[in-house]
């Protein structure tokens, strides 16, 4: 609870899709760079760990949360702290997103948070789902997701919301927006977010079908930006992370938010009612029914 009314705090201490002044990040890095060279910062809590590299201004977010780094409440608050704490520090000004898994970037939203599960602690779940989603999707950071494993539904999303996508050439991982195999549906944000990386068709026939995606067929359809091998990930990660950085930073910044700021402002202006859709479509008997099938048949795969 300590963390989820820290979480609270500090949401309510910063905006999203914040315009850059020009007191903000170029100037400040600079000066803190030079203060701070080569230091290194660790943060650790149960679920993240962050290393900050103040020469670079560049934080590598690891995500350690077995078995398969799946989005819970507790996860995504953590989650969320982690992403703050680095947006308000004016040095950080890139972040790199990975999973210190093997095989698994995210298995997506933890099914056992919406199965068998009150309103109350669904709608509660659904925000903090809601809040990674505009805390990444408007970050003023570059983001850069390195993703070393299989990264479905959520997964896919928080991949989504990054400015650029690196996935290891691996054809046992996938990734993809693939929540009608489960028996419910991508919301319309999950959708807009997919169709402004891919295009609409692939979207509709991607979300219609599940459509789980090997890494070269996701690279064909535009869904990652580079697939490379496993021991290539982060140092392609980094010289990815210093081309977007190479650019005057309010330009990218500002571009970026012209970029997605219609939809973000779409979600915020249906946040509330989409947490009540989520709710009495999450709670139907038809889809934990669905939810129920389907952790069976996960669990039944494992045997
Ligand atoms: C009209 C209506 C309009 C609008 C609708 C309104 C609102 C929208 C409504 C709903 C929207 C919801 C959006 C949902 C998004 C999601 O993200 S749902 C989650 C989808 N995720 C998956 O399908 C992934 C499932 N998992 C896997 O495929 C595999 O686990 C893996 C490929 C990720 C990893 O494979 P393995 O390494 O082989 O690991 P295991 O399969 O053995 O799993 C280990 C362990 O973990 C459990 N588990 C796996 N995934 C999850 C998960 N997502 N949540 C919770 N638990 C998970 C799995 O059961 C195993 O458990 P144990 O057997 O060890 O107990």
């Amino acid at each position: 609870m300590a963390l989820r009314a820290a979480l609270r705090t500090k949401c309510a201490l910063s905006g999203f899709l914040s315009q850059p002044s020009s007191s903000s990040r170029h100037g400040r890095v600079c000066a803190s760079t030079v203060l701070a060279a080569q230091q290194r910062s660790n943060s650790t809590s149960s679920k993240i760990s962050v290393d900050f590299d103040q020469s670079t201004g560049v934080a590598v977010m690891h995500m350690k949360s077995p078995p398969v780094n799946s989005l819970s409440l507790d996860f995504l608050t953590e989650f969320c702290i982690s992403l703050e704490k680095l947006e308000m520090d004016k040095s950080c000004r890139g972040l790199i997103i990975t999973s210190s898994l093997p095989k698994v970037f995210s298995a997506g939203l933890d099914i056992l948070e919406m199965y068998g599960k009150s309103p109350e602690s669904c709608g509660e779940f659904w925000k903090a789902v809601q809040e990674m989603w505009l805390k990444l999707y408007s970050s003023n950071m570059v983001t850069v997701a390195a993703i070393n494993g299989s990264s479905p539904a959520g997964g896919c999303l928080m991949s989504l919301t990054c400015d650029y996508r690196i996935m290891v050439d691996n054809p046992r991982y996938s990734i993809g927006l693939n929540e009608t195999q489960l028996g419910i549906v991508a919301p319309f944000w999950f959708k807009d977010t997919m169709a402004n990386t891919v295009g609409h068709r692939i979207t509709e026939m991607a979300l219609a079908l599940g459509m789980l995606y090997s890494p070269a067929e996701a690279l064909k359809i535009g869904l990652v930006d580079q697939i490379v091998p496993e021991e290539k990930l982060m140092s392609t990660a980094e010289q990815a992370m210093a081309k977007w950085l190479a650019i005057p930073a309010h330009a990218r910044q500002l571009t970026k938010s012209m970029m997605r700021k219609p939809t973000v402002d779409r979600m915020t202006s249906k946040r509330e009612a989409d947490v009540q859709n989520f709710v009495s479509f999450i709670t139907k008997d038809a889809i934990q029914n669905s939810l129920r099938v389907y952790l069976e048949m996960l669990k039944k795969r494992k045997a």
